[in-house]
């Protein structure tokens, strides 16, 4: 299955990074491709206006719904199709979870709508909402500039997930947060050298022990999970 990005953005630049590293071997290998538009390729006024002041006052400006009609139209169809999945990164969104991204990258069309100013017009997203799944998502409580870094972040976590792409995927199924670990934070790791500007690495983990190695990695993850995210042991 070769899953199909778009992403819809006033600065479609951002994502030209998708063609290096492991995205952009992705790419190469057909796992993946990858589409970026630019939002003022919709609009007819001189300026390609994409915004407009708030109705009922306020700071900021509001992007208008008119561009992300046509791009839908042109972009993903005017048809109804609920196996498309929308995604609007956003401050208010639910939380962006492994889980989602599991889900994700079985999905094969996938689009980012990335937001700038205060946001975009809620028709838009009331709109998608009749022809697509969508899904608005955040990725923790802080306000970015637009949702392209974000859509960036989600596109890595949900790639890296879908079959082949992973060199070793016996390496996903033990990262923290995957399906059916504890939710644990990943213990400190060490390699060589055993010694360093006085620091050695923990004995234990030079004693070829494996089950003393197992017990002090656990302790190591309670301990770290407790202290700084006891929420996950909830
Ligand atoms: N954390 C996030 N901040 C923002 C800001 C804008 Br503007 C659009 C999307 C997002 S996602």
């Amino acid at each position: 299955m070769t899953m199909r990005l778009d992403y819809l953005s006033i600065f479609p630049g951002y994502f030209d990074v998708l063609d290096i590293s492991l995205l952009g071997k992705a790419v190469d290998n057909g796992l993946v491709e990858v589409h970026a538009h630019d939002l003022r390729d919709w609009t007819h006024d001189r300026h390609r206006t994409v915004d407009d002041t708030p109705c009922g006052g306020g700071a900021g400006m509001v992007m208008k719904p008119d561009p992300w009609g046509e791009a839908f139209d042109g972009i993903i169809g005017i048809e109804p199709d609920p196996s498309v999945h929308v995604i609007f990164p956003t401050p208010s969104g639910i939380p962006f979870t492994q889980s989602a991204a599991q889900e994700l990258s079985t999905v094969e069309r996938v689009v980012f709508c990335c937001g700038r100013y205060e946001g975009i017009d809620h028709r838009v997203i009331d709109y998608a909402r009749t022809m697509w799944t969508v899904h608005e998502l955040s990725l923790g409580d802080y306000v970015l500039n637009g949702g392209e870094v974000a859509a960036l972040a989600i596109t890595e976590a949900v790639v890296r997930l879908i079959p082949g792409f992973m060199g070793n995927p016996e390496s996903l199924a033990e990262e923290s947060f995957s399906p059916g670990q504890e939710r644990l934070l990943e213990y400190p790791l060490f390699t060589r050298p055993v010694s360093w500007r006085g620091m050695d690495v923990p004995e234990v983990l030079m004693s070829g022990h494996h089950g003393r190695i197992a017990e002090w990695r656990r302790e190591e993850s309670l301990l770290l999970t407790r202290d700084r995210r006891p929420d996950l042991t909830d």
